[in-house]
């Protein structure tokens, strides 16, 4: 699919007439098909686009609201700039788009799997077994590996903006309010999510990729729970007790602890505490490792203490004894 759908867009490219961009769809070879979802500006149809299936984001510019219509063609912009140059198993595959105000419209490929909300939701709370809950998890870690290693943040990463495809492969979508590392303004006015959202996000303040490591926390948690995060609150409630309080979903009593370190690690309020993509992409291969040589791993790991903590739970006197001999 993705190979197919690189030939196609190379060729579109090739043949743009005046005023089209690189990314310009050839809207002669595309049929739309019934409507399937909506986001809170958009429309999803399904359809075909040079005999793939395809899916189509139609977003309609409101003629009554002219600073909301600017801010959805800035989402509009920018998602095609990125999703244009992303190319990941893990990343949802461009075919092409279209400007024609007032609509605008994105095409990608079809992901039969829905969305992992909708997939989580079907299967009931805590049921996914720890072995898939790691497949998801490390499929979502490598797409967001590569879109940091593309110097790009996703700012939205929720259940919901997660695709499955085919062998239950998740997919990263919706860049609606990605943005490039190098071009991060100030979170004010941000219409993120704040069930997912990180603390310093919330706050407006400055961010940094670790937005998405906080986000990819929450996701981990409704993998090993199927519930929504802070459900008994509304979004604001969220916010204020995820920045005043320091509140995170709590982690189910059974929760193995080598998911509650990594959770404990990435959603970690300090930004710098949390680990980027890549030590996370090495910590569930080595899970996955593990779990294959011994099917007990769960119970009986036991994370390791770091170096200092030994060197605090030392007897004092062993410490004055170590910092008098050092000083001589
Ligand atoms: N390519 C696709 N294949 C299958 N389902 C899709 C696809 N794209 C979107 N969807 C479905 O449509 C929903 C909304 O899509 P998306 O998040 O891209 O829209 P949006 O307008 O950005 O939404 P919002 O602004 O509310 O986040 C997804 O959660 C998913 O269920």
């Amino acid at each position: 699919m993705a190979m197919k759908n690189l030939y196609w867009l190379k060729e579109m490219s090739n043949n743009k007439g005046e005023g089209e961009e690189e990314w310009s769809a050839d809207l002669s070879q595309l049929f739309i098909g019934s409507k399937f979802a909506s986001g809170r500006h958009s429309r999803i149809y399904r359809g075909i686009y040079k005999h793939i299936d395809v899916a189509i984001k139609l977003v309609s510019q409101p003629e009554e609201d002219e600073e909301l219509a600017a801010q959805l063609e800035n989402h509009f912009t920018s998602e095609v700039a990125l999703l244009f140059r992303l190319h990941h198993p893990n990343i949802i595959t461009f075919v092409g788009a279209c400007k024609k105000p007032p609509v605008f419209c994105i095409i990608t490929e079809y992901l039969a799997g829905g969305s992992l909300r909708s997939f989580l939701q079907r299967q009931g709370p805590h049921s996914l077994p720890l072995e898939l809950v790691l497949k998801l998890a490390l499929d979502i870690a490598k797409g967001m590996q590569y879109l940091h290693s593309q110097g790009i943040l996703h700012r939205d990463l929720k259940s919901e903006n997660l695709l499955l495809g085919e062998d239950m492969c998740v997919k990263v979508a919706d860049f609606g309010i990605s943005c490039l590392e190098s071009q991060i303004g100030s979170a004010k006015g941000f219409t993120g999510t704040y069930r997912w959202m990180a603390p310093e996000m919330i706050k407006e303040k400055h961010h940094t990729k670790k937005v998405d490591v906080y986000s990819f926390a929450i996701v981990l948690w409704e993998l090993l729970t199927g519930l929504t995060p802070f459900e008994n609150m509304t979004p604001e409630q969220a916010a204020f007790a995820v920045t005043h309080k320091n509140a995170r979903p709590p982690l189910p009593c059974d929760c193995p602890w080598a998911f509650s370190n990594l959770i404990n690690k990435c959603w970690s309020s300090n930004p710098k505490k949390r680990p980027h993509f890549d030590e996370i992409v090495t910590i569930l291969e080595s899970y996955i490792e593990s779990l294959e040589k011994d099917p007990e791993f769960f119970t009986n790991y036991k994370p390791r203490r770091p170096r200092n903590l030994v060197l605090k739970c030392l007897p004092k006197c062993n410490c004055r004894h170590v910092s008098s001999s050092s000083k001589s």
